[in-house]
């Protein structure tokens, strides 16, 4: 199970680093513009990938539909960093999320691949002391859990 590379402590540090991002104030327009220069590095590295999200006005990355799609995302990924220390519910969740990829013509696992490296590289730039070896070891499972089951 992938689950387990996210041992309690790599947890407990994701959890606490997340945390101290996402305090309450700054919480929608950290999410709202991290999400955004995160999904515009994802099309820098990935351009392919910028045709799967036509439904919610890609072109303009600032639009009320795809900040309405970036706000799902980010609240997605929110929800599944604070159930790290809850495998029975990360799981569920996973399976939700992977199936509700796996309908999006297009979205494949090599996406994905690129989201890990595109999140990898962005938090160190808003978490202090961020420690590289547990996100690796908790956000890897996080992304191939939702990728299960898609096209490589
Ligand atoms: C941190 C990783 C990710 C999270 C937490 C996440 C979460 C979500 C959520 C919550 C939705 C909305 C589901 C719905 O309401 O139907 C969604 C939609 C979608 N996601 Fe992801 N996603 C992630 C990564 C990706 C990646 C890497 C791709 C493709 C390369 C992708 C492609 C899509 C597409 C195409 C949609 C549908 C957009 C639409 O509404 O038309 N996602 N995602």
């Amino acid at each position: 199970d992938d689950n387990c590379m996210c041992s309690k402590a790599d947890a407990a540090i994701v959890i606490q680093q997340w945390q101290d991002v996402s305090s309450p104030d700054a919480a929608a327009q950290t999410k709202l513009s991290c999400g955004q220069a995160v999904f515009a590095e994802l099309f820098n590295m990935a351009p392919g990938a910028k045709a799967l999200f036509t439904r919610v006005n890609v072109d303009n990355i600032h639009s009320p539909e795809f900040n309405g799609h970036v706000m799902r995302v980010m609240g997605g990924l929110d929800v599944l960093v604070n159930y790290l220390e809850n495998p029975p519910v990360m799981e569920s969740m996973l399976a939700h999320l992977a199936g509700q990829h796996a309908v999006r013509d297009g979205v494949t696992k090599s996406g994905f691949a690129v989201m890990a490296k595109v999140l990898m590289g962005s938090m160190p730039q808003v978490v202090e002391g961020f420690n590289p070896d547990a996100w690796k070891n908790c956000l890897i499972p996080i992304l191939n859990g939702m990728s299960a089951g898609l096209a490589p």
